[in-house]
C-alpha cells in the first residue's frame, strides 16, 4: 500500500461527504497519483465501514464495468467491484429525487439473488447458477462523485464503483429458467427505446460476472453471502437522466421495471 492510515479514512471521508451531500470532485488519483489496488479497495471499505457504523445494511454487492459497451464509455478495461446498502434499494414504481444525486445515469442489469455462499478461487459459472435463488431485471442508477464522470479504476474503485440507488422488478426467474446469455433488453427513457442488448453483452454471460466477483473477494479471504443481491453490470452504455424522466427495463421473459426521476 502507498497511503498511510489517515490518507485513507481521509480520502474515504471526502468521498463519502460528497455522496451525502451531492457534490462533485476532481478524481482522487490527481492528488495522489501513486496509489495502488490496496489503496483504492481500502478508501472503499473505509466508505462501507463508516456506512455500517452509521446503522446502514449491507445487502448486496455490484460487479462494475463488466460489459465491453460500459469499459468503452469509461475508457478502462478491467472490471470491478462495490458494496450496496440499504438505502441504494428504491421500491419498483416509485420516484428518485434528483436533488439527493449529482448527476444520475441509469444502465439495465441482471440481478442475482444468491441461496448458497460464493468463494473463490475457481468459481465458475456452474457454481453461480447452482446458488442462485432467482434472477430478476434490475436498473441501477449510478453516480459517480467525480466531476464530469472523469475518472481512472482507482478512483472509481475508491468511490464505491459509482454506486448510489437501484431498483428491481418484474418477475424472478429460476437460473435454469431462462438463457441469460441470448435474453435480450429493451431500456426505455420517457417511452423511447434508448438503449438494447443482451445478457451475452455482459462478460459472455452475467453469471460470469457474479463468479469473477467471487474470484476477486477470494483473493481478499472474503465470500459471497447466501441472500445477497448481487447487480452483474450494465449490460448497455449508461444513460443520463434529468427530473421528470420516466426509464422502463423491458427483459425478455422477465417482464418490466420501471422508475421516476424527480
Ligand atoms: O461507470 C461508472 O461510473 C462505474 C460503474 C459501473 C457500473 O456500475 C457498471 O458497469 O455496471
Amino acid at each position: 500500500m502507498k497511503l498511510s492510515r489517515e490518507a485513507i479514512e481521509q480520502l474515504a471521508i471526502h468521498l463519502e461527504t460528497c455522496e451525502l451531500e451531492a457534490k462533485d470532485t476532481p478524481k482522487i488519483t490527481d492528488e495522489h497519483p501513486d496509489m495502488d489496488w490496496d489503496d483504492a479497495y481500502a478508501i472503499q471499505d473505509e466508505i462501507r465501514r463508516r456506512k455500517i457504523a452509521r446503522g446502514n445494511r449491507v445487502i448486496g454487492l455490484k460487479a462494475g464495468l463488466t460489459s465491453h459497451a460500459k469499459m468503452k464509455q469509461m475508457g478502462v478495461e478491467t472490471p470491478v467491484f462495490g458494496f450496496l446498502v440499504d438505502y441504494f434499494s428504491v421500491p419498483e414504481g416509485s420516484e428518485i429525487n434528483t436533488s439527493e444525486l449529482i448527476h444520475p445515469k441509469v444502465e439495465p442489469e441482471i440481478a442475482f439473488v444468491t441461496k448458497a455462499p460464493l468463494r473463490g478461487p475457481g468459481c465458475h459459472i456452474g457454481a453461480v447458477l447452482a446458488a442462485t435463488d432467482f434472477v430478476i431485471p434490475a436498473i441501477e442508477v449510478i453516480d459517480s462523485r467525480y466531476r464530469d464522470f472523469k475518472f481512472d479504476l482507482k478512483s472509481v474503485v475508491a468511490d464505491n464503483c459509482s454506486s448510489s440507488r437501484f431498483v428491481v422488478g418484474g418477475s424472478m426467474a429460476g437460473a435454469d429458467d431462462v438463457d441469460l446469455r441470448t435474453t435480450g433488453i429493451v431500456l426505455e427513457k420517457n417511452g423511447e427505446p434508448v438503449a438494447f442488448g443482451a445478457g451475452a453483452a455482459v462478460l459472455g454471460h452475467p453469471a460470469a460476472a457474479v463468479a469473477m466477483l467471487a474470484n476477486m473477494l477470494g483473493e481478499r479471504g472474503e465470500e459471497i453471502p447466501a441472500g445477497s443481491l448481487i447487480l452483474s453490470g450494465g449490460i448497455t452504455e449508461a444513460v443520463a437522466v434529468q427530473p421528470g424522466d420516466d426509464v422502463t427495463l423491458r427483459v425478455q421473459g422477465l417482464g418490466s421495471v420501471s422508475v421516476r426521476f424527480k
